[in-house]
């Protein structure tokens, strides 16, 4: 059963304490940067959508901090788990996008359940749903690291996907993005002594000296392993599909445009890709009440 997408937005206000005009409800806080996505010769035999194909395709990336509040400062531990987002335009003018954070799993399976923990954090009574949530209880209780930049660290899409080839072969799997520079973390004395938006200027100094570069990697299910439950990651020892590099090659111009006018929609698919997990159809109003209401605010 659907939730009220302005209910998941008012929760959200109120455990973050309030709303900041024109910003979105969660992940408030980013930065847009430019790339290029090239696949492997393996992506095609996974699935048929163009980008998968031939390239290179162009892609705009939003890395994200966690909250509502957009001036939250980036070595804060709140602000994690990071976002990354991607949106590639694909040659027929079209986009498909994914959503990915930096944890391998999700506190809950269904938007019911999140609109619940996240109306439980605003009352203040978030220990008792998590007495009652053992997947949100662990998610919760997983350290949270400072990165010394978006750039090396892995994010994980989390809801699974079916893939067809031009053969009509299926794949089931969920994503990742794995930093080819490895992870990279602070102590909490470097991440206190680190500047507000610490991250943003680290972005911009390691792109002026060159690229930097991730694999988009595809984690395939095996049988009996759950696709419509973000909340169980699956084991590491499953085969991972190489699907191709992404490229980030500079800041984006535009800032303030972009980030008030990209929506990203993990429901956004080309043929050859599609949701396995209800989950990602079920986000999209969410996202979309949004996306709405921060266009129509000056932010
Ligand atoms: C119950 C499921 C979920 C709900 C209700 C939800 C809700 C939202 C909302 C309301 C936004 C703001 C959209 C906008 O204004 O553009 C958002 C953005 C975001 N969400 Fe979710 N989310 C869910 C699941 C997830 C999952 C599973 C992930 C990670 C894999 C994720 C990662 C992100 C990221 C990275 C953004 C920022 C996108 C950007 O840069 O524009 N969310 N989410």
């Amino acid at each position: 059963q659907p939730v009220d997408p302005q209910a998941t937005l008012d929760a959200l206000d109120q455990a973050f304490g309030g709303h900041q005009p024109g910003a979105r409800a969660v992940h408030a806080k980013g930065l847009v940067v430019e790339g290029t996505f090239v696949p492997s010769p393996d992506a095609a035999g996974v699935s048929r959508a163009p980008h998968f194909q031939a390239g290179p395709t162009p892609v705009t990336i939003r890395f994200s901090n966690f909250t509502g509040v957009p001036t939250q400062a980036d070595g804060d531990a709140m602000a994690s788990p990071r976002g990354m987002a991607l949106k590639f335009h694909l040659a027929d003018g079209t986009d498909t996008d994914i959503v990915a954070h930096s944890v391998d799993g999700f506190p809950v399976a269904t938007t019911a359940d999140f609109l619940a923990m996240v109306q439980a954090a605003a009352a203040r009574t978030l220990p008792t749903f998590l007495a009652g949530h053992p997947a949100a209880r662990a998610f919760e209780a997983l350290p949270k690291p400072v990165p010394a930049s978006y750039a090396p660290l892995g994010y994980f899409a989390v809801n699974a996907f079916r893939f067809a080839n031009a053969q009509g072969q299926v794949t089931t799997g969920r994503y990742r993005l794995m930093p080819e520079a490895g992870q990279a973390l602070l102590t909490p004395a470097e991440a206190a002594d680190r500047a507000a938006d610490y991250l943003t200027a680290e972005m911009a100094r390691r792109l002026a000296q060159g690229p930097a570069r991730f694999r988009l990697m595809l984690q395939v299910a095996e049988t009996g392993d759950r696709v419509d439950d973000a909340t169980v990651a699956w084991p590491e020892a499953r085969r991972q599909v190489d699907l191709g590099t992404l490229t980030l090659t500079g800041i984006a111009s535009d800032q303030d445009f972009q980030q008030r006018t990209l929506l990203f929609l993990p429901g956004r698919l080309p043929a050859g890709i599609e949701p396995a997990d209800p989950m990602v159809d079920a986000r999209t109003p969410i996202y979309g009440a949004s996306f709405r209401r921060r266009l129509g605010e000056d932010g």
